[in-house]
């Protein structure tokens, strides 16, 4: 479970009038599940780009239990997020011509910590995620276990916070309704903190908490009341 503290942040690119995120303070605490929502262009990739250290920010804190990662190297934020973050993105970035347990071990292979028991792992979660074929090659499969894959891969190394970035939005609505409820029961047993962009209300209405976004800004943060288990 890790804590999250921004402070006057503020991420612009060149050419534009204004920044196209501007946070003054923000905080999660550990464990919270947050929704993420917005229109289209109001700044929610860039708010996971920059909260995961995808990107890096052009001022401000981004502070993951009392670690700035705003002031880190790319090659320390990519350590960082590797060891911290279980990133689920809408188009799955699997790698095809590699199988299901290939693919969910392939970033812990990388950075060069895929023992014994986190191959047994892969293949329990995979089971958990209700794949029973570890050895089916990725572009055999349907977009809806290819997303299952992807949840298994974010949760191989047990990580203090998953980020999902509208991870049912290519779904239907029966795989959709699987992917989210594995994604909470998931980041429940392995206590992460849980931060979704998702326009999918069956699944934002099981998140404590929903921040909206417009034009960069956030203009609504509110907890929900009777959560959905
Ligand atoms: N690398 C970049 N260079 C210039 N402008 C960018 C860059 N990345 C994002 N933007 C701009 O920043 C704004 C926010 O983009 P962002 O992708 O974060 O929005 P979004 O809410 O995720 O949108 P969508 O729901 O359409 O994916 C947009 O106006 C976009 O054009």
């Amino acid at each position: 479970m890790l804590s999250l503290h921004i402070d006057g942040l503020i991420k612009s690119f060149p050419g534009l009038d204004g920044p196209v995120l501007r946070i003054d303070s923000l905080a999660f605490s550990p464990g919270d599940r947050v929704a993420v929502t917005g229109g289209s262009g109001s700044g929610k990739s860039t708010f996971i780009n920059v909260v995961t250290g995808l990107e890096r920010v052009t001022t401000g804190k981004v502070v993951w239990n009392g670690r700035d990662i705003a002031r880190l190297s790319e090659t320390s934020r990519d350590r960082w997020r590797a060891e911290h973050v279980g990133l689920v993105m809408q188009d799955f970035h699997l790698f095809p011509g590699l199988s299901a347990v290939e693919n969910v071990l392939l970033p812990a292979r990388l950075a060069r910590v895929a023992d014994a028991a986190m191959v047994t792992r892969a293949h329990e979660l995979l089971k958990t995620v209700g794949l029973s074929r570890p050895d089916q090659k990725i572009e055999t499969m349907s977009r809806g276990e290819m997303q299952r894959v992807a949840i298994a891969r974010a949760l191989l190394r047990k990580p203090g916070v998953i980020v999902a970035d509208e991870p049912t939005a290519s779904l239907d609505v029966e795989a959709g309704e699987t992917v989210g409820r594995l994604l909470l029961d998931m980041a429940a047993e392995t206590k992460s903190t849980l931060i979704v962009v998702s326009h999918d209300q069956r699944l934002t209405d099981r998140l404590d908490r929903r921040l909206t976004l417009r034009a960069g800004r956030i203009v609504a943060d509110s907890m929900r009341e009777g959560v959905a288990a």
